[in-house]
């Protein structure tokens, strides 16, 4: 009997063995393809016919683009199956995905604790205003000539989570160790215990009442720019705005502008609206923190995201079904 074919879209950076391992199981693939067109050129000529499963990162969006309806039209029949190495899946279309009957997962938990983390460090230095002071110790100017004014201190500042999943629960913990009080959003209250007594509060009460906000909500068409220009005006004067999630969740145009007027005291940034570019007003804002999407750049979490990956190709090879599916495909 042939083997199933796995298509690899992406590099295996850390759980070589894991990977290896699936030799037994499969035949693993990789594109000819420099770009989208010839991509799509080899989907067309038969050269996946027998993929079964796709492996993909986040990365190789740049051989590809996004997993739109064009594509998720033009894969061969036989894919029943995409795993995706990352918990942010906003670069595939799930319901082209669903329609042909192809079952997407994602890495989840794997990503909790190194998100969080950055999420952390991000909260703490736009809130202490030490990016001002870092630029000026490069130029020679020690805290800069006047220097910037006195940062804030985190404790007894309420942060308020737009999106209460891993990443946003596992913030809220990190946060209470600094004395932080944390409000959440979400489309729904969680459940029982789940949100570790963080109250819950409308939408909009989480931008009227938080001195932080941190944005861990995952982008889709409902929150496609999500905070604009009338939600930055509801939020407190001097607020802190912190976004480790996707950056089209804010509307960076919006955002620069509250940030020039002061309205926006600082921002910390890993995710961008069009990544790698970064808005030029971002970029001139000594009171933005800017780091190039590293939530998940540690050996540990880029190890823990790829054996998940991996042992969903597994399971689809070995009993024919994903270790997890996306949220969309759970009732399917
Ligand atoms: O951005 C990182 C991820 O979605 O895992």
């Amino acid at each position: 009997m042939t083997k199933p074919h796995v298509l690899l879209l992406g590099e295996i950076l850390r759980a070589h063995e894991a990977w290896e391992s699936l030799s037994s199981l499969a035949e693993i693939v990789s594109p000819k393809a420099q770009d989208r067109t010839e991509f799509l050129e080899e989907c067309r000529n038969g050269a996946f016919d027998k993929v079964l499963v796709i492996y993909r990162t986040f990365e190789s969006v740049a051989l590809t683009g996004c997993f739109d309806e064009e594509l998720v039209r033009t894969l061969p029949d036989s894919v029943q199956f995409i795993c995706h190495n990352g918990a942010g899946y906003d670069q595939i279309d799930i319901s082209a995905c669903t329609a042909r009957g192809i079952r997407v997962s994602n890495t989840p938990t794997a990503v909790n604790d190194s998100t969080a983390d950055l999420n952390l460090f991000l909260i703490l230095g736009a809130l202490r205003g030490f990016n001002a002071s870092m630029i000026s110790l490069r130029e020679g100017k020690w805290r800069g000539y006047p220097p910037p004014p006195p940062g804030h201190d985190p404790t007894g500042k309420i942060l308020g989570i737009l999106g209460m999943g891993g990443i946003g629960r596992n913030l809220k913990k990190k946060a209470e160790a600094f004395s932080m009080k944390v409000i959440y959003h979400n489309r729904n209250k969680l459940d029982g215990d789940l949100a570790g007594g963080a109250e819950y509060v409308s939408f909009e009460e989480l931008l009227k009442k938080s001195d932080i906000i941190s944005l861990n909500l995952p982008l889709n068409e409902e929150t496609r720019h999500k905070i604009s220009v009338h939600e930055l005006a509801m939020m407190k004067k001097g607020v802190v705005i912190v976004n480790t999630a996707r950056g089209a969740v804010i509307d960076e145009k919006a955002l620069v502008n509250a940030l020039d007027r002061g309205h926006v005291a600082s921002v910390g940034l890993d995710v961008y609206e069009n990544e790698p570019e970064v808005h030029p007003g971002l970029v001139a804002n000594p009171n933005v923190l800017l780091v190039p999407h590293l939530g998940t750049y540690t050996v540990e979490t880029q190890r823990a995201m790829e054996d998940w990956n991996i042992s969903n190709v597994r399971s689809v090879l070995e009993s024919g079904a994903l270790r997890n599916v996306v949220p969309e495909q759970i009732d399917l």
